[in-house]
């Protein structure tokens, strides 16, 4: 077998397994018996955890933060030079790109390359753009081993319409006083007297359908948590939301009950055993599980966003036994059953492979074409079959990132 190789999944493969037998030396015999390091989203949240739970700092970022104060790429470029500071003899390298923009995936690459001079690298990935340049085996998992694949791009590729179905429509509308969903005027944010963002100005309104995109640390979640979330940092800024002055007087559950929100981060908050169609119908009542007796309205809209997603079928099943891709699916429609004026979909395919991207985007375009409310979509750069009316871009600055309309 190839020193180093990549194994191509599906989201319906079982990667913790996956990773578990390589560590264990039983996947890849030539491996038995040394030490292997994980690069991998699921190692830096369980060093996250680490700070949260018992204080423990091991990763040190490149400006000295936490991890859970670091934007996505500082934590992934962390996490790197911390694995390689252990000396691992072999690397299983997961998801390398995911929420990297296009620098940081040149560097990483880079570092990768290097290492793979000194140790094996066995790449795990589930989209065929993402594969090393370095790499030419790819194999994929088969029972309990893995195949070679002969050509990587024969591989099947979604390519049929999926949502043939009308969206459902919303069973009240939610009350908005104004057009301008989001306005924000010469907004700057600094933490810890690093200037983060300067001078922004951009408006949401209703129904538009907008990208957010920049690099690594450029701004992206900051701007988010200024929206959605109870940064105090809005409260001295001119923001307006729904046209109402941040900070006079609003709470955040006001502005929660007018935004739907969905990262591919909640997808670890959700582990509670519920069916699929209790997941969604439990979107009327922005809670987690269900507590209360739907009402036969919420249950039929439940029903047709199950016929829309091709789940009716499957509604009584365990939500905890779909696959990421079907999942995100159901947040979506949980997210969507009330129809609210603002969708913010941060990073929302990271980690999906070549077929659900196809999948869940055009999921999201059908929602911005046919309906009311305005999507915010966030991600680090363009991505392919995502059809926003406009793009708004942040580009990195010592004095905090600007931002532009470009389209
Ligand atoms: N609570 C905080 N305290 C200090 N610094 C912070 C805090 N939150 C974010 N930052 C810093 O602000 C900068 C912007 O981070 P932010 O997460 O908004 O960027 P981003 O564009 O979303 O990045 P990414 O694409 O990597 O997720 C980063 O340098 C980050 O370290």
């Amino acid at each position: 077998m190839n020193k180093h190789i990549a194994i191509y999944i599906s989201n319906k493969d079982d990667k913790k397994s996956l990773i578990k037998e390589i560590l264990c030396g039983n996947l890849i015999e030539r491996l038995n018996g040394l030490k292997g390091d994980l690069f991998s989203e699921l190692t830096i949240n369980k060093f996250i955890e680490e700070e949260k739970r018992h204080g423990r700092f091991d990763v040190a970022t490149a400006n000295r933060h936490s991890l859970t104060k670091s934007s996505e790429g500082e934590r992934k470029k962390a996490l790197i030079k911390h694995i390689i500071a252990n000396n691992p003899e072999y690397l299983i390298a997961d998801n390398v790109f995911g929420n990297l923009d296009i620098q940081s995936q040149e560097d990483i690459v880079h570092t990768l390359e290097d290492l793979s001079k000194s140790i094996p690298i066995i790449q795990i990935t589930n989209r065929k753009k993402d594969i090393l340049p370095f790499i030419t085996a790819v194999f994929r998992p088969k029972g309990k081993f893995i195949i070679p694949i002969e050509n990587v791009d024969s591989m099947p590729q979604n390519s049929r319409q999926n949502f043939i179905q009308d969206l459902p429509k919303p069973l009240e509308k939610v009350a908005v006083e104004s057009d301008s969903l989001v306005k924000f005027d010469n907004v700057s944010v600094s933490y810890l007297d690093k200037p983060i963002i300067k001078d922004i100005c951009w408006e949401i309104k209703a129904g538009e359908f907008w990208h957010l995109i920049g690099p690594n640390g450029s701004g992206k979640s900051t701007i988010l948590s200024l929206i959605s979330g109870d940064n105090p940092k809005a409260f001295n800024q001119d923001i307006h939301l729904f046209g109402i002055k941040k900070g006079s007087g609003e709470s955040v559950w006001d502005i929660k009950k007018k935004v739907g929100y969905f990262t591919s981060e909640m997808l670890q908050g959700f582990k509670r055993s519920d069916t699929i169609e209790r997941m969604i119908i439990s979107g009327f009542y922005d809670s987690v599980g269900l507590y209360k007796y739907p009402n036969e309205s919420q249950i039929a809209t439940a029903h047709q966003w199950l016929k829309l997603l091709n789940m009716f079928d499957i509604k009584n099943r365990n939500f905890q036994t779909l696959s990421s891709g079907h999942k995100r699916l159901v947040l979506i429609a949980r997210a969507m059953v009330k129809h609210p004026p603002l969708l913010i979909l941060d990073e929302p395919t990271n980690g999906l492979d070549d077929n659900d991207v196809v999948i869940f985007t055009e999921l999201i375009n059908k929602i911005a074409k046919e309906s009311d409310t305005a999507v915010l979509y966030v991600s680090h750069s363009q991505e392919i079959g995502l059809t926003p009316d406009f793009v708004y871009e942040l580009k990195n600055a010592e004095t905090g990132s600007t931002g532009i309309c470009v389209n």
